[in-house]
């Protein structure tokens, strides 16, 4: 892995991934990956299709086994932990999944208050209140709290969730392709309620994208799985330095030179 524009002592690792192998059968999907993300930024996890991204998402929130490495976690290893640390970790960590996979039965305000009943033991009423703090803090109207997932458009269905995954204020949010179906202003917007959810409540962000506005709007930091490995993690303009053909490609191509950044005309337009 190559770490460029390091500035490490300023900066504290929430995840720290080393050596993780994860396979099925005889198919190795990655090999001995090292991954750091850092308190407060937004980190964006990109690669093509298929080359493991959800896969180490699902591993590091020990939704998948994996075959050797460590995984740290708000500097906790959770294979070391009780299961009283364990769950206590957990309600430090949010996640938005792929398609928001919020309860089709259950409606948003009983979708968010899922996570309070689990981890708290709170009265009803306070569940309410926080629940609409929650639907409030995504940009969400209140009426949204009463209405199932059917009944919301798939913009409301990406901040239900998100709201759903600030339930217990966590420190660090995975979100797997939070932008993915929404068009483009829809997308827009998200990647701004993302910014603006960071710069108030001080979370650190795990985002899986293909969407390059995001990349390049929102991420602090960007890293590249290939080869079943992070083949490069720093900021845009390390990627646009790396010498590999998919990283090349990828944030040099067509469609990244039509998003281009103020300053970025002579890099990008070549
Ligand atoms: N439970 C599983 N059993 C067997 N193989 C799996 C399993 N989950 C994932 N894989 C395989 O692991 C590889 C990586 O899949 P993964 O879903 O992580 O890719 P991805 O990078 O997230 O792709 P995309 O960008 O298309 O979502 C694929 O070849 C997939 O078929």
């Amino acid at each position: 892995m190559i770490a460029a524009s390091d500035n490490k002592s300023e900066r504290q690792t929430v995840l720290s991934v080393r050596g993780v192998t994860v396979g099925f059968g005889s198919k190795v999907v990655l090999d001995k990956l090292d991954l750091d993300v850092y308190r407060g930024e937004i980190l964006g996890f990109v690669g093509a299709s298929g080359v493991g991204k959800s896969v180490l998402m699902r591993t590091v929130l020990r939704l998948l086994p994996r075959r050797a490495g460590t995984i740290e976690i708000l500097g906790a290893d959770y294979d070391k932990a009780t299961v009283e640390e364990r769950a206590a970790l957990d309600t430090r960590l949010g996640v938005l999944f792929q398609q928001g996979a919020l309860f089709s039965s259950l409606t948003v305000k009983e979708n968010i208050q899922l996570p309070m009943r689990e981890y708290l033991d709170l009265p009803q009423s306070l569940m309410d209140d926080l629940a609409y703090l929650k639907i409030k803090l995504v940009g969400l109207q209140p009426d949204a709290a009463d209405k199932y997932p059917s009944e919301l458009s798939g913009g409301m269905i990406k901040r239900a969730a998100l709201a759903r995954a600030l339930a217990l204020d966590p420190d660090l949010v995975f979100l797997d392709e939070p932008t993915s179906g929404l068009d483009p202003i829809g997308a827009a917007e998200f990647d701004e309620l993302i910014a603006r959810l960071r710069d108030t409540l001080g979370l650190t962000v795990y985002m899986v994208t293909h969407d390059l506005d995001s990349l390049f709007s929102v991420c602090d930091r960007i890293a590249v799985l290939g080869q079943k490995r992070v083949l490069v993690e720093g900021t845009l303009d390390d990627m646009l330095a790396f010498d590999d053909a998919w990283v090349q490609s990828y944030f040099r191509g067509k469609r990244a030179r039509t998003i281009v950044r103020p300053g970025d005309d002579e890099q990008t337009a070549k």
